[in-house]
């Protein structure tokens, strides 16, 4: 890997404010081509404990400084994410797998919550009440929580850490994280550049791991970690939050999703194949928010899958770090195993291969698209986070909303009309948090990015975002 910086390769621990090595080191890959990247430090939960205490004593501190003042380093630090670019992008690719384009997308997607949240730091208003007797006054002030641990997944190296530490930090909080053993590079790289933007030592510290279990379980019991927020899988948040409620701990969840990708007959066609491509194939389908289970009305079925088999066939299957490469590897090939098992039990229950279903090297696959497909299959109820799109057929409006909500998870959807009406009622009727209308892509940092049911709990990004790194206090004076 070529880098304007090398600096930025870091593969110390950022502990407690200094840079760490351990004896033992976690190894890092390159999915591409399965050639080593990287040893990194592998803390312990004795080193967790450490940067908790670290951040215990440096919270008052950071706390105490205005919003401005931490809005000014949280911006030098977004400064220098968007001018090393090219450089966190390159490391994120050889870590993670996506195309080098859709990586550069990711650094200033993560970018966008720092400038967010640095500017959103100045705004922690509170309020007055109007007295309930004569001689009360009331008011309410937003103090941060305090302590923040935080666990993030390797699917978003950078942007999924980059929306938990701007908000912790721009609220006033200090934050302990733990990235993905798979993806630690990308993590240590924004570490890097926090330290130079100028952020106070020990506020942050950045812990790979290849003991999540161990990390986890100090986070959810040591009570100087005020409040966990977790990015990954539903089974993971569940353990965090079973771990965490002897202390009530506050939880943030970002969870699975399974996500419904409907189209109306009236839609236009051409749009909703390349929105439901957008959004299906982002980042080899391994995202939370893709796609998971298309609905094609009746009238329209047929010329959708059509189109649909014909645009996936042509997407281009390839290294990251390859021009034109559009589909990158799967993460592990326990990923790939998952996408070949939905795709085996689809086919033995009737499904008909329409493009793709196939290997070809390492752990790349290819795109593919099934048609026939009715509620038994397992992918009708499990996130594939892979590139299969299969395609299901309904009748009425009625109809595609039971079978939408009918899971336990409720992140993203997607809907595809051109009719106002159906827009509205649509929308409102489908048991998610995120809904996008006639778009395959609705992430941005001034949305609240989250789900209902068992997609997670609280709000990423938007003027909602930071409100999860905040406790109200109540104070009535008596005059
Ligand atoms: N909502 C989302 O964005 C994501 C959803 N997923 C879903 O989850 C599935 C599995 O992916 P996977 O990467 O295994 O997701 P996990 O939930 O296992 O991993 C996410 C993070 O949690 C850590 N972790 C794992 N086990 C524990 C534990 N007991 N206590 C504390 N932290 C823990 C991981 O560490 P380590 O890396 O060391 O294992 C990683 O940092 C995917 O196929 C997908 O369906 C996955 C990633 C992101
Ligand atoms: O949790 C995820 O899988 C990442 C979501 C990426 C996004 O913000 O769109």
């Amino acid at each position: 890997m070529r880098l304007n910086d090398p600096g930025l390769l870091e593969t110390r621990a950022y502990l407690a404010g200094a840079w760490v090595q351990t004896s033992a080191r976690l190894t890092v890959h390159d999915p591409a081509r399965g050639t080593l990247l990287a040893e990194v430090a592998d803390c312990s939960r004795t080193d967790a404990a450490t940067a908790i205490a670290a951040a215990k004593a440096a919270q008052p501190g950071w706390a105490a400084l205005t919003g401005k003042e931490r809005a000014a380093i949280l911006r030098r630090w977004h400064d220098l994410v968007v001018a090393n670019a090219d450089d966190l992008a390159a490391i994120l690719t050889a870590e993670m797998g996506k195309p080098l384009a859709e990586a550069r997308g990711e650094i200033l997607y993560g970018a966008s919550y720092i400038e967010w949240f640095a500017e959103e730091a100045k705004r922690v208003y509170g309020e007055t009440i109007p007295g309930h007797q004569r001689d009360k006054r009331l008011l309410v002030i937003r103090q941060p929580v305090g302590v923040v641990a935080a666990i993030t997944p390797w699917n978003f190296p950078n942007a999924m850490i980059a929306r938990k530490l701007a908000p912790a930090l721009a609220a006033g909080c200090a934050i302990v994280a733990k990235p993905a053993a798979e993806t630690p590079l990308s993590a240590l790289a924004l570490a890097v550049l926090a330290e130079r933007a100028g952020l106070p030592a020990g506020v942050l510290s950045i812990l790979p791991s290849t003991d999540a279990v161990g990390l986890g379980i100090e986070f959810c019991e040591n009570p100087k970690v005020a409040k966990i927020s977790f990015t990954g899988s539903t089974n993971v948040g569940r353990i965090l939050m079973r771990q965490g409620a002897a202390q009530i701990k506050k939880l943030s969840l970002e969870l699975g999703g399974n996500a419904p990708f409907i189209v109306f007959d009236d839609a236009d066609l051409e749009a909703a194949v390349q929105g439901c491509i957008a959004s299906k194939f982002r980042n080899a389908g391994q995202t939370c928010v893709c796609t998971n289970r298309i609905y094609a009305q009746s009238g329209i079925h047929d010329a959708f899958i059509a189109r649909l088999a014909e645009a996936v066939a042509a997407l281009r299957v390839g290294p990251g770090d390859e021009a034109g490469s559009e589909i990158g590897p799967l993460i592990t090939p326990a990923a790939l195993a998952k996408v070949e098992a939905h795709i085996a039990d689809a086919c033995a229950k009737g499904a008909r291969l329409m493009t793709g279903g196939t290997r070809i090297e390492g752990t790349f696959f290819r795109p593919t698209v099934l048609a026939g497909m009715t509620p038994d299959m397992t992918v009708a109820r499990e996130e594939t986070f892979g590139p299969l799109a299969p395609v299901f057929r309904f009748q009425t409006e009625a109809e595609v909303i039971d079978a939408a909500n009918d899971t336990e998870f409720g992140l993203a959807s997607y809907v595809y009309t051109r009719d106002m009406g159906r827009v509205w009622r649509v929308m409102e009727g489908l048991e998610y948090g995120m809904v996008g209308i006639n778009t395959g892509l609705i992430s941005t940092e001034v949305a609240p990015f989250g789900g209902v049911k068992q997609s997670g709990i609280g709000r990423e990004g938007s003027r909602h975002g930071i409100e999860d790194y905040l406790e109200l206090k109540y104070a009535c004076l008596s005059v």
